[in-house]
Formats: structure tokens, C-alpha cells, sequence
């Protein structure tokens, strides 16, 4: 007997998130969070759903492994141990697969190789990625692994959207293009929001707005992504809590010229002090808006060129889709900023885009309708669940390689 459990890593540069689902039923049992990771003052948050009563484990954890261990303990401690025969995979997220996957992956040497050779195009994401995958690996060598990538959903845009116009040669050579992020989410998030309209994906267009602390937009054309605001790296787009989102690429130039600065000044610049942050010194939303209501000019700038940005996109995959169907709102902005909904759509009528104050104001964990009764294109609050989605696709996948025909020559 195989089992039915999942364990889901998402590990950030000093963080790991974790659930562990039963996809018998797509229940979860456990999840949490490794904070501070290396530092004296690391953190983990463990939450048994059973029970529901999170435990809290504070003191230095120095590196991955220790925090997987960790994570392993508490576990163990709920009778949910990674050694159960229950356990059937772990699927991690990957953030940058480049062009080469476009599925859900087992992990092997190889496919190790090639997450590590695309460390260039996401310095960020991808090391801390490859450190949970060969910690998870190390304690259940007998497990299937597998990598589902944030880029998949989106390797189905056009040529059209995903070239940059520039120099051919230069860009293939350095495999510059865009590739999009948070593709997890979309996927999802798209098709949820087809299911709350009641219709099939394949007939549904969805603007799916991913508003995070990191936050991109996508266009999806009947359950594709026809274009995605993220590009070569998750920098690209929308005004982000620490990312300046889209930019005139000459600023760089002007900076190291005039200003003086490394190319890695500047990449931390705009990767990590730009965006809210850089502009208003909060990356919060529930901040901004606090100090926007107090009548804080400073925050009212940043929430400003936020909503401008967004409200650019919104209109710009209007023009790509030709007919929306849908505009959702999803991850932690997007869920639950009312004012954010209400700022990125106001004006938008002649779109048939609006938003019903009282349906906007209602807060809930289900996805929803805040669009007017009869609206023409629907506006919906979808939830997010990356963590099921890579847990779906990763048994999926587990699932169809056991009953699979063994390979020709067997
Ligand atoms: N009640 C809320 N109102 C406004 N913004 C919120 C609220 N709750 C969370 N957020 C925003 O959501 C962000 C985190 O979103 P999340 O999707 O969890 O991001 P990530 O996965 O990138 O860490 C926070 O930085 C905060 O700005
Ligand atoms: C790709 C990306 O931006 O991810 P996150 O929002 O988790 O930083
Ligand atoms: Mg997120």
C-alpha cells in the first residue's frame, strides 16, 4: 500500500514553509513556518490542524537542515512523522524551471543540475529552493521528490509576449526572456475563479491579480496564460512590497554612471529596498492604509503609484484578452485590502468593471463576488492555495507514475 500524504516545502532564503495534506480528501493536517533561519533569534510556528493550537519553538536554528529536522520533530510529535508509510511524496516549490519544465517534475540528479544552472536568472529564490530539496532528500532518500515550478503555468505565453525586443542573438544566447512567477497561484487562483463563475476553464478569460508581498498579473485566454507581468526574474511589473516593479532599464545605467553604484547595489536597490518599502518606508498594506486614513501624504504616494500600476495592468491584459470574463483578486493584498479592489477598478465602468462597496467590505476565507448583481465582467476575491496545488500536481504525478507501463525495453 502506498500512502496519501503530502509534504509541501516552500523554502525561502531564511524561511520554510510546510503543510502536509492527505489527498485522500485534499485535507490538511499540519502546517508552518521556520523564520529567521541562521539567525540566534529563529522562530517555528507549528500548527497540528487536529487540534488547531499552534506551538512555538524559539531559540537559533542555523541552517535548512536544522529547520527540517525541526519541522520533523513536531511531526513526529503529532504521530505525523516523515517516516510514516503514510507519507507517499514531497512536492517543492521551484521558482525558476527556465523554458525546460513545463510540468511537474520527480527530482533527480539531473533535474538538479539544471534548477541549479538557472541560479542566474533567480539568485533569490532558486539557492534556498535547492537547499530544501537536498536537505529533504537526505532524510528520505527512498521518497519520490518532486518540483513543481512557478514558471510552468506560464511557458503556454506567445512568442509575442514573452520576447523582449531586444538583439535576437544576445538574448538567446543568454536565455533572456520572460519567463513569469507565482505560476502556482494563477493556475489555481484562474481556475477557481472559473468554478465560482460556474463554467468550464476552457471558456472562461481571467485577470488574475496576485497581490503579495512579491505581486505579478496575468492573462489567462480559457485556462492558458497568455501573458504574465513577472519576466527573466520576479523584478518586472507591478509595484511590489520591496520590488520596484517595471522601470525605465536606462535607471540602472544612470546609476552606476552617475550614481556611482555596483551592479549589486543596485540589484538590492531595486530587488529589496524599491516598491512600498523604498517609497513610504512600510511594506505592509494594513500599515499603509492606517497611516493613509491618518492623512500620511508620504503613504497616500506610495498607495497611489501602487494602484496606478495595477490599474495600468488591469487595462493592459484587457487589450490582450479582448474579452474578460473575470478579474480576481487573490494573496494577502488582494484578499484582504478592500481599498486596494476598490482603488485598482474605480473609473473602469466603461470596461464593465466596478465594485459593490458592501460586497467588497465583506471579509471571508471563500471565494467570492464583489462586482455588482448583472455585472458584465465579474470581479472576485479568489483565495489562494499554492500549497495545495503543488500537493495536487505532485500526488498527481506520483499517482500516475506508479500505475504508468514501465519504460520500453523492460
Ligand atoms: N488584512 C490585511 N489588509 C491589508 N493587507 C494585508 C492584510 N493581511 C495581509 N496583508 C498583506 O499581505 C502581504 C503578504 O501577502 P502574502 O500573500 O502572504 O505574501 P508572501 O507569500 O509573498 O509572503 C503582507 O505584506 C500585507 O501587506
Ligand atoms: C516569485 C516571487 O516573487 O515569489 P514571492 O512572492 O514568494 O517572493
Ligand atoms: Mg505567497
Amino acid at each position: 500500500m502506498i500512502g496519501t500524504r503530502v509534504l509541501v516545502l516552500n523554502s525561502g532564503s531564511s524561511s520554510v514553509k510546510y503543510q502536509l495534506l492527505d489527498m485522500s480528501d485534499s485535507s490538511r493536517l499540519a502546517q508552518g513556518l521556520v523564520e529567521r533561519i541562521g539567525e540566534q533569534t529563529s522562530r517555528l510556528r507549528h500548527t497540528p490542524l487536529a487540534t488547531g493550537e499552534p506551538r512555538e519553538r524559539s531559540g537559533p536554528i542555523a541552517d535548512h537542515e536544522a529547520a527540517l529536522k525541526a519541522v520533523a520533530e513536531e511531526l513526529a510529535e503529532d504521530g505525523l512523522g516523515l517516516d510514516s508509510p503514510e507519507l507517499a511524496a514531497i512536492g517543492h516549490r521551484v521558482v525558476h524551471g527556465g523554458k525546460h519544465f513545463t510540468e511537474p517534475t520527480v527530482i533527480d540528479d539531473a533535474v538538479l543540475a539544471e534548477i541549479e544552472r538557472l541560479i542566474p536568472v533567480a539568485p533569490l529564490h532558486n539557492p534556498a529552493n535547492l537547499t530544501g530539496i537536498r536537505t529533504a532528500r537526505a532524510l528520505r532518500p527512498d521518497l519520490p521528490q518532486v518540483a513543481v515550478f512557478d514558471t510552468a503555468f506560464h511557458t503556454t505565453m506567445p512568442e509575442a509576449a514573452a520576447r523582449y525586443a531586444i538583439d535576437v542573438k544576445t538574448a538567446d544566447e543568454h536565455r533572456i526572456r520572460r519567463y513569469g512567477f507565482h505560476g502556482t497561484s494563477h493556475a489555481y487562483v484562474s481556475r477557481a475563479t472559473a468554478e465560482l463563475l460556474g463554467r468550464a476553464p476552457e471558456e472562461v478569460n481571467v485577470i488574475v491579480l496576485h497581490l503579495g508581498n512579491g505581486a505579478s498579473a496575468s492573462a489567462v485566454r480559457g485556462g492558458k496564460c497568455v501573458d504574465t507581468s513577472m519576466g527573466l526574474t520576479p523584478l518586472e511589473g507591478l509595484v511590489m512590497g520591496t520590488r520596484s516593479g517595471d522601470t525605465d532599464p536606462a535607471v540602472i545605467f544612470h546609476l552606476a554612471r552617475v550614481g556611482g553604484m555596483s551592479t549589486d547595489e543596485i540589484d538590492t536597490l531595486l530587488n529589496k529596498k524599491s516598491g512600498l518599502i523604498g517609497l513610504c518606508g512600510d511594506n505592509d498594506m494594513r500599515e499603509i492604509r492606517r497611516r493613509v486614513d491618518e492623512g500620511d501624504e508620504q503613504a497616500k504616494l506610495a498607495f497611489d503609484i501602487y494602484i496606478h500600476r495595477l490599474k495600468k495592468y488591469i487595462g493592459a491584459y484587457y487589450a490582450v484578452l479582448g474579452r474578460v470574463d473575470a478579474v480576481a483578486f487573490t494573496a494577502g493584498v488582494g484578499e484582504n485590502a478592500a481599498p486596494v479592489r476598490a482603488a485598482a477598478v474605480a473609473g473602469l465602468e466603461t470596461l464593465g468593471l466596478a465594485v459593490d462597496d458592501e460586497r467588497n467590505a465583506v471579509r471571508s476565507d471563500e471565494p467570492r463576488l464583489i462586482s455588482p448583481a448583472g455585472a458584465r465582467v465579474k470581479v472576485a476575491v479568489v483565495p489562494t492555495d499554492e500549497e495545495l496545488e503543488i500537493a495536487t500536481q505532485t500526488y498527481a504525478l506520483v499517482e500516475g507514475n506508479r500505475f504508468a507501463a514501465p519504460p520500453r525495453g523492460n
